[in-house]
């Protein structure tokens, strides 16, 4: 029977600043059959979309995006906070609900014409997935699908996402 994955978020208030409610996936990862069942769930919403690549930004859109490409059966391009790729780099910068960064990726990690899935554990602004999007579509890739675990409706990430098919497994 599936599990009620909404039991294995944690909300904790006023993290990282007052006012903002922290929705941690962590307990959620600790748990074998809750990890394979977003797993599972992310694989479904992929699997008719001929994914050549998965995309996911530092750090927890690897944890999630990691284990869809490999059941998927295909590669992952990590998009990386600035400074850590050692190869030649393209870059995006974006806001976020608490701050601004810029994600960079290698500038060949995705080839023109593939099909890409972004995936990562929680849409909120969706400044994130946004710069994501960007550098993919500036190496030449077409975003088939954004995947997230977690959307947090207030704040209206899928407003930024209107030319894009999105899912999310969870709202709050
Ligand atoms: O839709 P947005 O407003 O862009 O927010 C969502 C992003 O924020 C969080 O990452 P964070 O930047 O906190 O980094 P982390 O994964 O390293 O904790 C989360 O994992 C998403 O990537
Ligand atoms: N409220 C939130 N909880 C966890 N990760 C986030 N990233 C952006 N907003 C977040």
């Amino acid at each position: 029977m599936a599990l009620d994955l909404r039991k294995y978020v944690a909300s904790i208030p006023d993290f990282p600043e007052k006012g903002i409610i922290y929705r941690d996936i962590l307990p959620l990862m600790a748990d074998g059959k809750a990890f394979k069942q977003v797993t599972d769930e992310l694989v479904d919403y992929a699997k008719n979309k001929h994914v050549d690549m998965v995309v996911g930004p530092e750090a927890r859109g690897f944890i999630v995006g990691c284990p869809v490409a490999s059941a998927l059966g295909v590669g992952f391009a990590p998009a990386r906070k600035k400074g850590k790729l050692p190869r030649p780099a393209i870059s995006s910068s974006y806001e976020l609900e608490y701050g601004s960064a810029t994600l960079q990726m290698e500038n060949d990690a995705i080839k023109p014409g593939q099909r890409v899935l972004a995936v990562d554990d929680l849409l909120a602004t969706g400044g994130t997935i946004s710069a994501t999007i960007d550098m993919v579509e500036r190496m030449g890739g077409v975003v088939v699908g954004c995947a997230f675990i977690i959307e947090l409706k207030d704040l209206h990430g899928r407003d930024k996402l209107k030319n894009y098919d999105v899912k999310a497994l969870l709202e709050y």
